[in-house]
């Protein structure tokens, strides 16, 4: 079977990348008579699935249509963030004169040599979710389009696989909004913006989620001309808004324009191929003419094509639905990552599969309502949230006590100049139970580890409080945020009953020293 190449430009990281992840001269096997476990869909979820049930001595089938590894290596969390590292790079050497480095010269961006080491990180990651590794750990992996042909038989090139369990692990796309004139105009979405090999001079990014603040500060420091349009009132619309609040001033502080409450926009392609935009923003009315357009507005689920309705699996626009154990309306199938969650993260995808793997073939009855999953934004400052907001506790009727660290006051912060941020963290009212937190850093998604620990063994934030963090460490915020909740546990009362106990102690030693004081002797007169 010979395939064209998947992956631009050609060169021969995309080369090897391929040749892990989708080999052209690869062989499906022979099926098995029956799987314990067919995985559809290749990316973190379905990995995650197959290697650990195959681990655990199951039969299983992999079937992946497209590139091994998903969107997270192919076209999202590893291409994504290997540019942004270029791109930190890049402000970073242009602020060195803030710590008294002196470059000579123009900061200059290569941005094909900035593509070129993407390109050549991500072969370089490759071979872990590469079907040659896959076949080691004793998965049968078919590379094709699968389809239920019924409730327990999945078709893929030909061949009919039976199981007595399956997932569906399809992941999502890019969704295109009703936006008017976007079906005339060219756009790129993240399966295709890591193919670029030249910087857009000018570009536009419609949506200010995740992808699109990550891409527009990285293009921007990159020495694009980048606009932000949002439909909401802010950047991050579900992110804690002092935190969002923060990130937008830094976005424009990079250069980016940002357009939020964006109303009406319309698009139309130009006489030189770019594309003409104009939308009303907050009331006022803003055009533009961009070189490339991206568009971040959210995904939509892969569900179509899957024979979903010959299986009895139902779905719809959220995806496929499923209850809290992961279990499909066919209780033969279960469901995990993007196709079924509103947590769209890899780690999300990674934990889902782990508890597909121990419900469907151990009986097991593990909820996925019971994780608790942190997620980060990784631009300058990273914006990381874990559990529960103010929003989502008014919503839930949950009273809160709200503690948070500035860094501006915290001095690793202030020493590294990344002081712009906060450590935030929410206890159910009059516990030290962590419910929510967020944290506003340059390395937030590191430190919400920390929080993410706590509140997954139920350690309350005095006990974070009380660990020892090494001085000077921008984690220490954490404990500091902990030492506020401490202060608290000082009531008016507490503090009196402390006032007459020193007071005591002061008499009671008047009392006992005085009669036998003596000077020092080279204290005598
Ligand atoms: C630009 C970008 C940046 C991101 N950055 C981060 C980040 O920093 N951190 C983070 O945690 N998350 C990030 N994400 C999200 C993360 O990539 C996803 O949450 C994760 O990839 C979901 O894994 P999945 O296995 O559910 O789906 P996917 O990775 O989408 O995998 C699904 C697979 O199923 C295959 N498939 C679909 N239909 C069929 C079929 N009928 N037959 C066979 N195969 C099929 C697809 O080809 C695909 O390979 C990012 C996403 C994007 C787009
Ligand atoms: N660091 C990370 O973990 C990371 C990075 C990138 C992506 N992701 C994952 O990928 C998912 C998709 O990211 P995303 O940024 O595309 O989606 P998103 O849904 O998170 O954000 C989309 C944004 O587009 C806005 N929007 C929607 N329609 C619009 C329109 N017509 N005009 C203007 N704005 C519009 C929304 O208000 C929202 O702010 C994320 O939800 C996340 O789960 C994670």
């Amino acid at each position: 079977m010979k395939h064209p190449p998947l992956l631009q430009p050609w060169d021969e990281h995309n080369r090897r990348l391929q040749a892990h992840v989708h080999p052209s001269d690869w062989k499906s096997p022979t099926p098995a008579p029956r799987y314990n476990l067919v995985v559809i869909g290749g990316g973190t979820a379905g990995l995650v699935t197959a290697a650990g049930a195959a681990g655990l001595g199951a039969k299983v089938a992999l079937i992946e249509r497209h590139l091994l590894g998903g969107d997270c290596l192919n076209v999202g969390c590893v291409p994504s963030k290997a540019l942004i590292r270029a791109a930190r790079a890049a402000a970073e050497a242009r602020a060195s004169a803030r710590f008294g480095v002196k470059i000579t010269g123009e900061v200059a961006v290569d941005f094909s040599a900035v593509m070129e080491r993407m390109r050549r990180l991500r072969a370089d990651l490759s071979p872990h979710d590469s079907a040659a590794r896959f076949r080691e750990l004793g998965v049968d992996v078919f590379i094709g389009e699968a389809r239920f042909a019924s409730g327990d038989t999945v078709q893929v090139g030909g061949q009919a696989l039976r199981f007595a369990k399956a997932v569906i692990a399809t992941g999502a796309r890019a969704s295109a909004p009703p936006i008017t004139g976007l079906a005339e105009v060219p756009y790129l979405t993240n399966e295709t913006l890591f193919s670029l090999t030249e910087l857009p001079r000018r570009l536009a990014i419609v949506g200010a989620g995740p992808i699109g603040c990550e891409m527009a500060q990285a293009f921007a420091r990159f020495g694009a001309e980048v606009t932000l349009i949002e439909s909401a009132a802010g950047i991050l619309p579900r992110e804690d808004r002092e935190a969002a609040e923060i990130l937008r001033a830094a976005l424009e502080r990079d250069g980016v324009r940002i357009l939020c409450d964006g109303r009406d926009l319309k698009v139309a392609r130009a006489p030189d191929d770019g594309v003409i935009w104009q939308l009303a923003s907050a009331g006022q009315q803003q055009a533009g003419h961009a070189d490339r357009l991206l568009v971040a507005v959210g995904r939509a689920p892969n569900v179509e094509g899957l024979g979903l309705e010959a299986a009895g699996i139902a779905f719809g626009r959220q995806g496929v639905k499923v209850d809290d154990f992961l279990r499909t309306t066919n209780r033969r199938v279960y469901a995990c990552g993007d196709v079924c969650s509103r947590f769209q993260f890899t780690h999300a995808a990674d934990f889902m599969a782990r508890i597909v793997i121990q419900n469907a073939l151990f009986k097991g009855r593990r909820r996925v309502s019971a994780l608790t999953i942190p997620w980060s934004t990784y631009t300058s400052p990273e914006v990381a949230q874990i559990g529960l907001g103010p929003a989502d506790a008014k919503v839930r009727g949950l009273a809160m006590d709200t503690f948070t660290q500035p860094l501006a006051k915290v001095d690793r912060a202030i020493l590294d100049d990344e002081a712009d941020g906060f450590v935030r963290v929410h206890v159910r009212r009059g516990t030290d139970q962590i419910v929510g937190a967020t944290v506003v850093a340059a390395h937030a998604g590191d430190t919400i580890g920390e929080l993410s620990l706590a509140m997954t063994n139920k350690i309350g934030l005095g006990r974070v409080g009380a660990a020892i963090h090494p001085y000077p460490t921008q984690a220490e915020a954490i404990r500091r945020v902990g030492d506020l909740y401490s202060r608290t546990r000082l009531t008016p009362w507490v503090k009196r009953v402390f006032s007459w106990w020193l007071a005591w102690q002061r008499a009671e030693f008047g009392q006992r020293r005085s009669p036998q004081a003596r000077p020092h002797p080279l204290m005598a007169p």
